[in-house]
């Protein structure tokens, strides 16, 4: 037997919810072999669980992304990137690779942060990954700062004015995660393809346990491209993996509580 294989080009969250740790745990429910190249390690102190973020050295990335590749994938996804230098060496791997799956989660933020980790790390993103990418699924505020709307997005209009800008700017395909934001009844994600528009809806969950949603919804995309579905199945297959994830998130410490990965296999795919 063989299994279908996937990279994740991401941060380390050493709490477990996130990151990479979200990713493989995620590839596995899919059944898919999960390989990663780590860019940076996040770690919480203790006291207040304020996050610091070591980032890797671009040559070791290197040496990761050329690891894996040597073995050959059927998917990839990258998170948090770091610095400049790491997404500009991602962006020449998936050309001189030739991967045509390949799903941008431009990490930003963590959550419950506003501040922007690094403003040259999205001007990099929008430049060189963007047009790399086969899908992107930028949150609220990611899609602001790509596609440099006028002000935030609010509304489901607003949604459809940044999903055209960041089609323009080459992704083939864009998801912006409404989630818990959006002025909506629902969680809804607006799917692009440049030609129609798509709204994904599920249930509102009033939740602060949602650390690794993002990464979760995303490496489930990637897992369902890398397994040979559409990319609108891919995508509406994963809103499903990742409500229920959210519906499952659970109290990790007084600080942080992540979604539960593997929660729709578990509770709900039998209903
Ligand atoms: N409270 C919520 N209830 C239901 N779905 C949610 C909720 N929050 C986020 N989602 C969904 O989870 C996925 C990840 O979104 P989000 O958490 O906003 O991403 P990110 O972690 O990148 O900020 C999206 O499909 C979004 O609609
Ligand atoms: C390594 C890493 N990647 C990505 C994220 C983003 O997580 P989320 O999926 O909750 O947006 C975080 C947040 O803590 C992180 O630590």
């Amino acid at each position: 037997m063989t299994l279908n294989k996937a990279l994740t080009l991401a941060g380390s969250d050493t709490s477990g919810g996130a990151g990479i740790q979200a990713d493989l745990k995620t590839f596995q429910e899919h059944g898919v072999y999960g390989m990663n190249a780590l860019t940076s390690i996040v770690t919480m102190e203790p006291n207040g669980w304020n996050h610091n973020v070591t980032t890797i050295d671009v040559d070791v990335v290197e040496k990761q992304l050329e690891t894996v590749l040597s073995v050959g994938i059927d998917a990839m996804k990258s998170g948090m990137l770091g610095t400049v230098d790491i997404i500009e060496l991602g962006a020449k791997k998936i050309t001189e690779h030739q991967i045509d799956k390949y799903v941008l989660d431009p990490v930003m933020v963590c959550k419950g942060e506003d501040e922007l980790l690094l403003p040259e790390n999205t001007d990099a993103m929008r430049e060189v990954l963007l047009p790399v990418s086969l899908v992107t699924t930028p949150n609220l505020f990611e899609a602001w700062q790509l596609a440099q709307t006028s002000g935030p997005i609010k509304t489901i209009d607003d949604m459809k004015e940044a999903a055209t800008k960041i089609y323009e700017l080459g992704a083939k395909n864009v998801v912006i995660k409404g989630g818990r934001a959006i002025q909506h009844e629902n969680a809804v994600d607006l799917f692009f393809d440049g030609k129609d528009f798509t709204l994904l809806e599920s249930e509102k969950i009033d939740t602060t346990y949602n650390h690794g949603a993002g990464c979760t919804f995303a490496a489930a995309i990637t897992a369902n491209l890398a397994n040979g579905q559409s990319v609108k199945d891919a995508v509406t297959n994963a809103k499903k993996i990742v409500s229920a994830a959210i519906k499952h998130g659970w109290r990790l410490n007084e600080y942080v509580g992540p979604v539960m990965h593997g929660a729709y296999h578990k509770f709900e795919a039998n209903n």
